[in-house]
Parts: C-alpha cells; sequence; structure tokens
C-alpha cells in the first residue's frame, strides 16, 4: 500500500501540537519536516530544536529532507534529535558516499533527493547505498506549487532500475500532490507521497489520507 508522509511545513506552526495530533488521527505514516537553510533554496524553515520537539510529541516516524547547503555538518545533530530519515540532495554534496554512510552510521536510514530537473543517471551509482530516493515533484523552497508532470520520467526510470537491479529503495515524491498527481506518481513507481497543502486545507484530512493510500 501506498505510504504517506504530512509536509510540515504549511501547518498552523503556532498550534503545532494540535497539528501532530490531528496527523496522527488521521493515520499518516511519516511526519515529512522539511530543513531550509536560505542557501540551497530561497527559504528559511526549521531547525533541529523543532525536529526534537516533534519527536517528543509522537511515535510517527519522521522523515527529515535537508534542503540545505553541505549536510554533512548537520547529519549528527538531526540524527540525535530523533530523525529517522535523513535525505540530503544530491546537488547539495561534494562527497556523497561519506555523507550517505554517516547517515547510517549515526543510525537512520539514508535518503537521496534530487530536484526535478536532476536526471536519475547522475545520482544511479548511490541507489545501492540508500532506503529512500525522493524525487522532488516542484522546485524545493516552497509549498503550494504545481506539480511538474516531466517529473513522471524518472520516477519510472527509478522503478525500473530498482527491479533490474535488485535495489529496494521507497521511491517518494514530494510537492503538488493531490488525489490526481498522487495517482499518477503511484503509477510511475512511487510507494511514498509527502502531502503538504492539499492534506491541511483539507476538511477532511482522515478521509483524505485514506484516498491518496489506495
Ligand atoms: O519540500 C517541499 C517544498 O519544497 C514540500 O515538502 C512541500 O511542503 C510540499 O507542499 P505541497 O506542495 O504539498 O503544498
Amino acid at each position: 500500500m501506498t505510504e504517506i508522509g504530512i509536509s510540515i511545513l504549511s501547518s498552523d506552526l503556532l498550534n503545532l501540537e494540535k497539528e501532530i495530533k490531528s496527523i496522527e488521527k488521521s493515520k499518516a505514516d511519516y511526519i515529512h519536516i522539511d530543513i531550509m537553510d536560505g542557501h540551497f533554496v530561497p527559504n528559511l524553515t526549521f531547525g533541529p530544536d523543532i525536529v526534537a520537539q516533534v519527536k517528543r510529541m509522537t511515535k510517527i516516524p519522521l522523515d527529515v529532507h535537508l534542503m540545505i547547503d553541505n549536510p554533512a555538518r548537520y547529519i549528527e545533530t538531526f540524527a540525535s534529535v530523533g530523525a529517522d530519515i535523513l535525505t540530503v540532495h544530491y546537488e547539495a554534496c561534494n562527497q556523497l558516499d561519506e555523507v550517505l554512510s554517516l547517515i547510517r552510521r549515526h543510525g537512520c536510514k539514508p535518503g537521496l533527493a534530487i530536484k526535478p530537473t536532476t536526471s536519475v543517471e547522475s545520482i544511479k551509482k548511490y541507489l545501492d547505498k540508500v532506503s529512500l530516493v525522493l524525487q522532488m515533484t516542484v522546485e524545493p523552497g516552497f509549498g503550494g506549487q504545481a506539480f511538474i508532470e516531466a517529473t513522471l520520467e524518472n520516477l519510472q526510470t527509478l522503478d525500473l532500475h530498482r527491479t533490474h537491479h535488485h535495489l529496494s529503495y521507497m521511491i517518494e515524491v514530494d510537492g503538488g500532490i493531490n488525489k490526481v498527481t498522487g495517482k499518477k506518481c503511484v503509477n510511475a513507481g512511487a510507494d511514498v507521497l509527502a502531502v503538504g497543502s492539499y492534506y491541511i486545507n483539507a476538511l477532511n484530512r482522515e478521509k483524505i489520507i485514506q484516498e491518496l493510500k489506495n
């Protein structure tokens, strides 16, 4: 079954505990936390303290997406505050092999993210070292953007590569996901849908999670 991660980027941050309880009630599989540094992406969001607070509030696994330059500097910090999956960007790392093994050494599942225009070819040599590949389906930085259809081709390539090489990484998509785009992604090979504004704005959050899962 498809798994759902809820991105807290667009949630009501002054009522974060209430939001986390709502995510638990709607039976999401992950809480997706976007860490932005104002360099790698043109926006600023959370630091490790927020991740630590969310961890204290819930048992839902935390899928922490580092949209930061040179993420090696912060792997130990985010691992120590409770990240379960720790995802770094291919475009932001110099020594990716080392960063991925650092993530594993600190007890997290390593994820590798790519921007919409990055090719799967460029990350193929790392795919046997990751637990998850995160295909950005919008330009990273902001919630509420429109899904980029051209990213579906990368999902098909990732899915074919996984089967062909007997690999087991999960394929996650993030950005502009709703009932229509989510279905397209799942049909193209995605296993995990990271959802932000579609969930936050829904009148019946439990219902839309069930629809997305099915
Ligand atoms: O990482 C990002 C944006 O950079 C996402 O996680 C967004 O938070 C998803 O929000 P929607 O596109 O679903 O509104």
